[in-house]
């Protein structure tokens, strides 16, 4: 029976959708090692965590690194690909979730929701209600979108239609958008906007794209949503810029460093919202990043192609070492 190793529990449609396909194991860890260790016998790896690269090295038997999300930064690509391991991806199936969660972050930034609701518990009805500081409609704003994918592309759909907004974004080959959305340069997109969101994936390109000369051009009232990966902010130019009020707010579902410290700098301010990377988990993109990662799985384990790899380049060698079924 192969195993089918996953960092975490499966939504249980697709744990039943592997039901006699393999022999499903949960991670009893998601360290290095220890993950390394688990996956020596494993045929197939389920990744919701960051793999090492020394995993490759010895899972001789593994077949595919299969990444329940879009993100592929968890998952070595080189060393996959050394080892002759197919990478699949499960893309865009929790764009609305993210999308979704993004109008929420800049919603609860204009409405100051964590000091109202705070203040209203901690102190009474008065305090909750006494804010010199309004709170802000979305209506007639620009939002900046930086990585027009899936999910910069969902955001700017329901920017544009739900909420008035106009919308800006950057692309890497500047296409033609659709209609109402602006093209500009990151740089021209951080100066106009008063919501810029970050949604590329992290790159050797994108690592740093928010640094301190960019968030010395952001307007003071504006507000930046990262739910793409932590390395994309600098963090210490951020942090410099919230002490000093240099910009609105921030709401920040990703971190450099995951699981977040507890005594991070971020969690001191009233204008951040900070949440455990989780934007793009709800009941519905579970299940179909779920499903997705099974179709892949089972795909794999009938010695065919997943649909989505990622690293084509590695298939001759994985042919080598498991070929094909007449
Ligand atoms: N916080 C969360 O729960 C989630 C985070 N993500 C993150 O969001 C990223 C994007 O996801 P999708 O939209 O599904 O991927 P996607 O591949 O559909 O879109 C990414 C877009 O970013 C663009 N891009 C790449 N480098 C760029 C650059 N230097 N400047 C401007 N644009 C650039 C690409 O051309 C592409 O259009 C993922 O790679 C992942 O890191 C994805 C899903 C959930
Ligand atoms: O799709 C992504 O890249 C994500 O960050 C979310 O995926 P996950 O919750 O790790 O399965």
């Amino acid at each position: 029976m192969p195993k089918i190793l996953t960092t975490h529990t499966l939504h249980p449609r697709a744990s039943a959708m592997l039901t006699g396909a393999g022999e499903l194991v949960v991670a009893s860890a998601l360290d290095a090692d220890t993950l390394a260790t688990e996956a020596r016998d494993a045929d197939i790896i389920i990744v919701r965590a960051p793999l090492p690269s020394a995993l490759f090295d010895g899972a001789t038997k593994l077949r595919a690194a299969i990444r329940h999300g879009a993100g592929l930064d968890m998952v070595p690509m080189e060393a996959a690909t050394a080892a002759g391991v197919l990478v699949a991806n499960v893309p865009a199936v929790n764009a609305r979730s993210v999308a979704e969660y993004v109008m929420f972050a800049a919603l609860a930034l204009l409405r100051r929701f964590r000091m109202v609701d705070r203040d209203l518990r901690a102190k009474g009805w008065l305090a909750g209600r006494d804010h010199t500081i309004l709170a802000s409609e979305l209506a007639g704003k620009t939002i900046g979108i930086v990585g027009f994918g899936a999910i910069g592309q969902a955001v700017g759909h329901i920017a544009a239609h739900g909420f008035d907004l106009n919308v800006v974004a950057t692309m890497r080959s500047m296409r033609p958008a659709p209609d109402r959305v602006g093209l500009l340069s990151i740089d021209a997109l951080v100066e106009q906007s008063d919501i810029i969101v970050l949604c590329c994936p992290l790159t050797a390109e994108t690592r740093g794209l928010i640094n301190r000369e960019r968030i010395g051009r952001m307007k003071p009232h504006a507000l930046l949503i990262n739910i793409s990966r932590g390395p994309v902010i600098d963090d210490d130019a951020l942090i410099e810029a919230l002490q000093k009020d240099r910009i609105g707010g921030a709401a920040l579902d990703v971190f450099a460093t995951q699981p977040l410290p507890s005594d991070h700098p971020y969690f001191g301010f009233d204008n951040v919202i900070v949440t455990p990377h989780m934007a793009g988990i709800t009941e519905q993109s579970m299940m179909r990043m779920g499903v997705g990662s099974a179709d892949e799985t089972l795909l794999v384990l009938a010695n065919k192609l997943p649909v989505n790899l990622r690293n084509p380049e590695v298939v001759e060698r994985y042919r080598r070492r498991f070929p094909a079924d007449a």
